[in-house]
């Protein structure tokens, strides 16, 4: 069965309540396409008014991060709970600026995944290597790691609803977008990497996007490789270019 691409904003930090709203209303329109899976992915404050706004439409809302524990004493995080509770669908963990601004790992990551899955969101898992890594030859080897990592302990089960995102660092935010030779082949690696954690079966059906610098001109070629099913889009997914972006053939 043919995977159904995802296509996913990630604003970051960007975007008050109010311009939340205004965004969403102006990019309805745009983004409007029932044979892709589209997903903003908002600043947990933007959440509410986003799910609002969006109602009726296509899009989903996701959070950008979320605490791996129920509730408790954890100033200024949120729990998956609060997020499924005001209608969220997807959350995106492990994002590379996560890992190195706030001491993000791929076993706190793995605690998110397990969590997320009890209270039915589905993760988006970012992985992706530094220009320094890419340099020394050792990318796959880290992607692989930061997934197999990030997997311990899901069922195959769950690990045919999650999305993984290949996000090389050094393509985020930097118009430096992956060749889309490269964006393949370690897409393809990790489907490789769940197929020898999991089957053949759940291989198939987990769906890899590409990160970094996806822009309306960029997406069509990308999106088109055998083991690309969409992107996480960064820069682009603020502005009328998202919506070539979701409708690219
Ligand atoms: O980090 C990204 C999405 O999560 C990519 O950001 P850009 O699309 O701005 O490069």
């Amino acid at each position: 069965m043919a995977r159904r691409k995802i296509v996913a904003g990630n604003w970051k930090m960007n975007k008050t309540p109010s311009e939340a709203v205004a965004l969403i209303n102006e990019l309805k329109p745009l983004v409007a396409n029932d044979d892709v899976d589209v997903v903003f992915c908002v600043p947990a404050i933007d959440i509410i008014p986003a799910v609002e706004a969006a109602e009726g439409s296509n899009i989903c809302i996701g959070a950008e991060n979320m605490h791996f524990e129920e509730s408790g004493a954890y100033t200024g995080e949120i729990s998956p709970a609060m997020l499924t509770d005001a209608g969220v669908k997807y959350v995106v963990l492990g994002h590379s600026e996560r890992r190195e601004y706030f001491a993000e790992t791929s076993e706190s990551v793995n605690k998110k995944m397990l969590k997320a899955f009890e209270h039915g969101l589905i993760p988006i898992m970012c992985c992706g290597e530094t220009l320094e890594q890419r340099e020394q030859g050792v990318t796959m080897d880290f992607v692989r790691q930061q997934v197999k990592v990030g997997f311990l302990g899901l069922t195959a089960e769950q690990a045919q609803t999650a999305v993984i995102a290949y996000e090389p660092i050094w393509a985020i935010g930097t118009g430096e977008v992956a060749t889309t030779e490269q964006a393949e082949e370690v897409c393809s690696g990790i489907r490789a990497c769940i197929a020898e954690i999991y089957d053949e079966a759940t291989a198939e059906a987990i769906r890899i996007q590409y990160g970094g610098s996806v822009s309306g001109e960029s997406a069509p070629e990308l999106f088109a490789q055998p083991d690309i099913d969409g992107g996480l889009v960064g820069g682009a997914s603020l502005k009328p270019d998202f919506g070539k972006i979701v409708n690219c053939k």
